[in-house]
């Protein structure tokens, strides 16, 4: 982070606290909760099963908890509220509604919210990072996103027809982009391949995004992933960022699963048809994604796509689309994977 953005963070976060004191303050005045130690508890209970190994079962639990907390003004469950709801978890979809749990979970204190709503602000067709405290609240800030400009596709550009490859420019912004690395800097991981433990093939390490890491960005990105395929969002495995140092790399790998090792994974939850990487930097050398039996070697810029089909047109594993994540040969490689199932897991 250079000086100029660590004294922008410190502005932010100074006038975050500031505001929730004053909140705070009100709310003592008038007697009410304004996100008491009741509610933390419930947020931090919501959330600590939301992390654990019972999500899959409560998770209704959780996200109840947590929209309680919400309702009684805690700022951080408020801006956690905004993920069910642009994802639709125990509601409809609604992203109008999203943006308006972040502005008021920013205006209650939650820096969280706050840095989401003033990435979304940075519009790709306008890249401006609007700054509040001169007049701007986090709700004018709020108004000034457009859903419609933020879940818009840019027309791919075909690498090849057939495997089916294509090239999306700019499907991110710079912004979103360092949005992910920074979610995703911190809990990286060894990696691992498809039931197989750590693959010592895959030097790399992954961060996943499943439901408890989800943020509204992720959310962005998923969405415009699901827009540009044309396919539903439930399609969509938990999305991982790679990170890859120099010398690190994954092997060449196909993405389709197995039919003869996996015949009953993906009866039960679908074939991976399709690969989604976002190239999330481009300050490092080397480090394209490889296709050896295509000829073909790509690298985007930061907030490009490349899309690939993994099956042929009948449906059927496609080896020729075999691929590596090759090695930087200086800096470090950041990239937004989405594998793709033909159908949502039953
Ligand atoms: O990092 C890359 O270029 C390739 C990543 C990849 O193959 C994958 O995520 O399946
Ligand atoms: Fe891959």
């Amino acid at each position: 982070m250079s000086g100029k953005d660590k004294q922008r963070e410190e502005r932010l976060a100074a006038a975050l606290r500031e505001n929730l004191r004053r909140r705070k303050a009100q709310s003592r005045e008038l007697g009410q909760g304004g996100g008491g130690s009741d509610d933390e508890a419930r947020f931090r209970e919501g959330m600590a099963i939301l992390g654990g190994p019972a999500a899959a079962s409560d998770w209704q639990r959780a996200v109840d908890l947590i929209d309680a907390a919400a309702a009684a003004g805690n700022a951080e469950a408020i801006a956690r509220r905004a993920v069910f709801e642009c994802r639709g978890v125990g509601r409809q979809s609604d992203w109008e509604k999203a943006l308006d749990s972040l502005a008021l979970a920013a205006e209650g204190g939650s820096v969280w919210a706050a840095k989401q709503l003033r990435v979304l602000a940075d519009n790709r067709f306008e890249p401006q990072v609007p700054e509040t405290g001169e007049g701007r609240s986090w709700r004018d800030v709020r108004t000034g996103i457009s859903m419609a400009k933020c879940l818009s596709v840019p027309q791919p550009r075909s690498l090849s027809a057939d495997p089916l490859i294509l090239a999306v420019p700019a499907i991110a912004t710079a912004a979103e982009c360092q949005w992910l690395i920074a979610a995703a800097g911190p809990r990286l991981q060894a990696s691992e391949v498809y039931q197989h433990g750590v693959d010592p093939g895959r030097t790399n390490r992954f961060a996943p995004f499943s439901f408890a890491h989800q943020d509204v960005i992720s959310e962005v990105f998923r969405t415009r992933i699901a827009l540009a395929l044309g396919a539903p969002q439930q399609c969509l495995e938990v999305s991982q960022v790679l990170h890859y140092e120099v010398g690190q790399e994954f092997v060449l790998h196909c993405d389709f699963l197995d039919p003869q090792a996996l015949g009953e994974e993906i009866a039960r939850n679908g074939q991976r048809i399709v690969t989604v990487l976002v190239y999330l930097n481009e300050d490092f050398e080397g480090g394209a994604t490889s296709f050896p039996r295509l000829g073909l070697e790509h690298r985007g810029a930061t907030g490009d796509a490349l899309m690939f089909r993994n099956v042929d047109r009948s449906g059927q594993p496609d080896p020729r689309t075999q691929h590596a994540g090759r090695a930087p040969t200086s800096g470090q490689k950041w990239v937004f994977s989405q594998w793709v199932r033909n159908r949502a897991p039953s």
